[in-house]
């Protein structure tokens, strides 16, 4: 029998991050409830049903080193429902030009991506012969260290000898999806975390993986059956209210459609919600932040297009855009299960659109008119293709804004006020905000409530 038996733990917040954290907290032998305030699990990893079409609140892929997420999955029973690249192949496609890609080769890193790099043909030659020498030195860069985090990943490029058009057509590519910001509004910290880990340090690490189902079969149907089995407490549409301490424990207060039902008593609380709504909840001197910290860390938006097509129009699972708006494109027919409504060949795109302030409240007619034609200027058989249907998805708090000085603002997962641990893709794991971050967070913040209660800490196992 566990030394945690009988002792309750409370986790707040049923995305990734909770449902990390509750598994391994009942998986060590706490008696666990985890109360989230929508009816479903998942967070902004989720999905919903429009009609008969499944729909991701936003496109998601993860790459090979984000090990504590595919652990996750494997946690979850769902690996074989994920597909991962057996190379990083990324096709690459501009109005007018011939489809290019970039693509690992079988050598170790960083000469992997030489041979990719060299052919990138939106660069101009002494462009890419300049990454070679950004490169190096993003690989010496400490995320680490104060400092990094006060610089911007543009002003460092620029110091690097990357020119414009170098930061458009390569760095802002993989970065604006990554970190949901510019290179020239990001901080260096996440921005070297991403490319080192991702790109620079193991050949296999940036090989891409994405859900061949809808999130929610992974993030909500299976963490729901897993949590059950692990004997974890899960209260959906729950939302709470108050936190308060109570002697040596904690009264949770909150409310289900509006009306008010009974307090909660845990003796532990790890609390998985996004930075405002840690603020309201958490006791004022439990972090060591200054009042309003949750506004000045702030939110950055994520838009995504959806258009369902007569036909096909793209014949790779995605392609990423340069000199075009649309960013990333990805072919999501299987996974909507499109063909229970329109046969083939018809086929549903989604075009997500990552650092999107400008476009959050633009309407929908508007980036009708706008994301058509650059479609069809990318995908020439969408030009005679006729459009079934046209909606958009907006998260406009999707990620924490990764401005330089945002490290500081993103608290450990312990606090000040004994028993009361954070979690959250926000907290301060060193990653941006990410699937990878979130399941970190739950790890971290479980270990450091497991440790705190003298329970074994049991390292999650990493996927390889
Ligand atoms: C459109 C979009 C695209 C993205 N693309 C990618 C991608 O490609 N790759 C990637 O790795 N990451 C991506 N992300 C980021 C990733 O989804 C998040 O970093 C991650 O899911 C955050 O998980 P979390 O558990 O930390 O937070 P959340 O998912 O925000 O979970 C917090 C939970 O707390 C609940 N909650 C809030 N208030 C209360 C309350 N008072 N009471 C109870 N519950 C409450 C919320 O409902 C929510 O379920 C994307 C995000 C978005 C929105």
């Amino acid at each position: 029998m566990s030394a945690a038996t009988g002792a309750r733990v409370g986790v707040i917040g049923g995305g990734l991050a909770g449902i990390t954290a509750a598994l391994r907290c009942a998986d060590a032998g706490f008696a666990v409830t985890l109360l989230e305030a929508r009816p479903r699990l998942g967070g902004l990893a989720s999905s919903f049903r429009r009609g008969e079409l499944d729909v991701d609140n936003g496109q998601h892929v993860f790459l090979r080193c984000c090990t504590a997420y595919r652990t996750l999955l494997d946690r979850l029973g769902v690996t074989d429902l994920v597909t991962l690249q057996d190379r990083l192949d990324i096709p690459v496609r501009m109005p007018g030009q011939r489809p290019g890609r970039l693509r690992r080769s079988r050598l170790p890193a960083p000469l992997h991506l030489a041979g990719a790099l060299v052919c990138h043909r939106p660069l101009s030659v002494p462009d890419r012969l300049r990454l070679v020498g950004a490169a190096l030195a993003l690989r010496k860069v400490d995320p680490a260290d104060p400092a990094t985090d006060a610089v911007s990943f543009g002003s460092w490029l620029a110091e690097h000898g990357q020119s414009r058009r170098a930061v458009d057509a390569l760095w802002d590519l993989v970065g604006v999806a990554t970190l949901n910001a510019t290179a020239d509004s990001a901080s260096l910290a996440p921005a070297a975390t991403v490319f080192r880990l991702g790109l620079l340090t193991d050949a296999a690490a940036g090989d891409i993986g994405w859900a061949r189902v809808p999130l929610g079969r992974l993030h909500d149907d299976a963490a729901a059956r897993r949590l059950r089995e692990a004997g974890v407490q899960v209260h959906t549409s729950t939302k709470v209210r108050s936190l308060e301490r109570t002697g040596d424990g904690w009264q949770i207060g909150s409310e289900r459609e509006g009306e008010r039902v009974e307090e909660t008593v845990v003796d532990q609380m790890i609390c998985a919600v996004p930075p405002t709504v840690a603020e309201r909840l958490l006791p004022a001197a439990a972090l060591d932040l200054p009042q309003g910290w949750s506004t000045t860390l702030g939110s950055a938006p994520i838009v995504n297009v959806h258009v369902v097509y007569d036909r096909t129009v793209l014949d790779v699972p995605f392609v990423a855009g340069v000199d075009t708006p649309v960013q990333w494109v990805f072919d999501r027919t299987e996974q909507s299960g499109l063909h229970r409504t329109h046969p083939a060949p018809a086929q549903y795109l989604a075009v997500s659109l990552s650092a999107a302030d400008d476009l959050i409240r633009t309407p929908a007619a508007r980036l009708r008119e706008d994301m058509l034609p650059a479609l069809a200027a990318l995908l020439p058989a969408a030009r005679e293709a006729r459009v079934l249907d046209f909606f958009v998805t907006r998260e406009p708090h999707a990620t924490f804004r990764a401005s330089p000085g945002s490290g500081a603002l993103r608290p450990p997962s312990t606090t000040r006020t004994p028993g009361l641990f954070l979690a959250g893709s926000w907290t301060g794991t060193g990653w941006p905000a990410t699937m990878e971050g979130a399941v970190r967070s739950g790890n971290s913040a479980a270990d450091a409530l497991l440790s705190a209660a003298g329970a074994p800490v049991r390292t999650a196992e990493v996927a390889t």
